[in-house]
């Protein structure tokens, strides 16, 4: 009876579940769940709440525990095997935060069927919403921090990042600082990541060095909670997060809720779950250095396998753990797939039409710019939303698809430079991943080839494989990250490209021109 392993994506706009069997190096089944689509009451709009500060950005938790009881129905709906899974692992969006009172760990531990998931611990939150990677409200708490710690290289030699808005503990800092009632009911802060895990084992579940490594929390090399950050961040906080675990810590077996609602084997393991960066990283086998990842997901982010612990000079840069042990460098961008959908939508195309643009346009696009801030910038740090452009009529349809893809690709390659030579090879991932001529774009500006592989959520990919391994090296069974990885890392030649011979020398010119007119932006 083969072993499968079941990998949960918990992302911005949906949860999806993938299940694996290592033996056969084969995806056996997979589905989506679309937060705004099929769970409306809730009032999402790309998976967030709308605000009328356009700097908060909440999600709902009680949707993502009531994705996680669809995902199942659907699964069990659709025939897939959940009464051969071994173990579940899985990836949530990064450093948004799940806070609950002291009923917490009693209402995880009573799931109820009748209930169902939401129903069962709605009542037991501290706060109803919560903050999620998009929101930029923090910007005094990362200062206070950042003074506290002795200056933002300070914070990122010891938490592998400086103090960003989205991390989990300037969050924490302004929850603490607006409503300081709740914050006192708090007993639990969880990641989604974690709080995800708590559902399936019922009981509060640990963070890993993965996603802990993005709350400005975690001393980044001995990966145990940084005493001073947490003393700059909020009273008494030790007490409300839950101890730090390796990636690969098996947690125990799921709640009974599990067998009963959806057929699972009532000895299924719940291996930790991660930040869906690194689980990207475990899903595209990046365990060594040379080739480096772009996941076109919400977020744009540009990531790379590291052996040992660097962080950005510039501090625009990120380390978190890796699923292996080791470490990951990562860039995010917030105006990714939002910004190309909003120019897109401006112009009234479809992906189709968005794309027939890219190839009526020429690499370069004639020296016209554009700077995508259609959302505050994560990378550079820009505050206030608003586009600029440069030689760009704002009218010129086709042109202006071509500029916010190139100014994306361009800006990551600019920012990237700190994680060291260039990469021989990009891997592609995330939603837009399956349009080929943006990967064109991507490998005409970084001058190399891009690869996409058939399997296009590598983070479900990567946590099944998590899941996988972890077991394995639980059970005493020899299992190297390779080995297991190398079957699932099949490229897909439809959606391969290569860069252009005229392209490069185009690109040099023009990446000057976008630094400057960066630069220029800034100041
Ligand atoms: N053919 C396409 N071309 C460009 N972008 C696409 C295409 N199909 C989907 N997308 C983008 O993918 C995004 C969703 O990516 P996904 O990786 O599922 O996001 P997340 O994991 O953050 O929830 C959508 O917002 C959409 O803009
Ligand atoms: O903030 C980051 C990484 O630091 C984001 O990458 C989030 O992890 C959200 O991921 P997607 O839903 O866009 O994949």
């Amino acid at each position: 009876m083969p072993r499968y392993f079941l990998g949960l994506d918990s992302s911005t706009q949906s949860l999806t579940a993938l299940i694996i069997d290592p033996a056969a190096g084969s995806v056996v089944h997979e589905t989506t769940v679309v937060y705004d689509r099929e769970l409306p009451r809730y009032g999402t709009r790309h998976g967030v709440l709308p605000d009328a500060d356009p700097r908060v950005v909440h999600a709902p938790p009680l949707m993502w525990a009531e994705a996680l009881d669809l995902v199942f129905r659907r699964l069990h709906d659709e025939g897939a095997p959940l009464d051969r899974i071994a173990a579940v692992s899985g990836s949530g969006q990064q450093h948004g935060s799940v806070y609950g009172s002291e009923r917490f760990p009693e209402a995880l531990n009573g799931l109820d069927r009748q209930r169902g998931l939401a129903g069962s611990i709605s009542g037991t939150l501290s706060r109803t919403t919560a903050p999620v990677w998009m929101d930029s409200s923090t910007a005094a708490e990362c200062e206070e921090i950042t003074r506290a710690l002795g200056g933002a290289a300070a914070v990122a030699e010891a938490t592998g990042s400086a103090a960003f808005e989205r991390f989990t503990g300037p969050q924490i800092r302004r929850f603490h600082k607006t409503d300081p009632e709740a914050y006192e009911k708090t007993a639990h802060i969880a990641l989604v990541s974690s709080f995800m895990a708590s559902l399936l084992l019922g009981r509060p579940a640990p963070i890993d060095h993965g996603d802990g490594a993005g709350m400005n929390l975690m001393d980044i090399r001995q990966r145990r909670w940084h005493g001073k950050a947490l003393a700059a961040t909020a009273p008494d906080l030790e007490r409300k997060l839950p101890p730090l675990t390796p990636p690969d810590a098996v947690l125990g077996p799921v709640h009974p809720y599990f067998s009963r609602t959806a057929g699972l084997p009532s000895d299924a393991q719940v291996v930790a779950w991660s930040g869906d960066n690194p689980c990207s990283l475990a899903g595209l086998g990046l365990v060594e250095t040379g080739r480096h990842a772009v996941s076109c997901g919400t977020s744009d982010t540009y990531f790379g396998f590291m052996p040992e612990c660097h962080t950005d000079p510039r501090a625009e840069g990120h380390i978190f753990g890796a699923p292996t042990g080791d470490y990951m460098s990562l860039i995010c961008f917030k105006n990714g797939s939002l910004a190309r959908e909003r120019v897109r939508d401006a112009f009234g195309y479809d992906w189709e039409a968005f794309s027939a643009a890219l190839r009526r346009t020429p690499p370069g696009n004639h020296g016209r710019i554009m700077l995508p801030y259609f959302e505050p910038e994560i990378v550079p740090r820009v505050a206030g939303a608003g586009i600029r452009r440069k030689g760009l009529d704002e009218n010129d349809a086709d042109a202006n698809c071509r500029a916010v893809v190139e100014a994306q690709m361009m800006s990551m390659r600019l920012h990237s430079a700190w994680m060291g030579s260039r990469p021989r090879e990009l891997y592609a991932t995330g939603g837009a991943s399956a349009n080929r001529e943006i990967l064109q774009v991507m490998a005409d500006v970084h001058g190399c080839l891009v690869t996409r592989f058939r399997a296009g959520n590598s983070a479900a990919l990567g946590a099944a494989l998590r899941g996988a391994h972890a077991f394995a090296a639980a059970s005493g069974e020899a299992c190297d990250w390779q080995t297991l990885t190398a079957p699932f890392l099949d490229p897909d030649p439809e959606l391969a490209a290569n860069p252009r011979p005229e392209s490069a020398a185009v690109y040099e010119d023009l990446i000057r021109a976008y630094a400057d007119f960066e630069q220029e932006a800034l100041a």
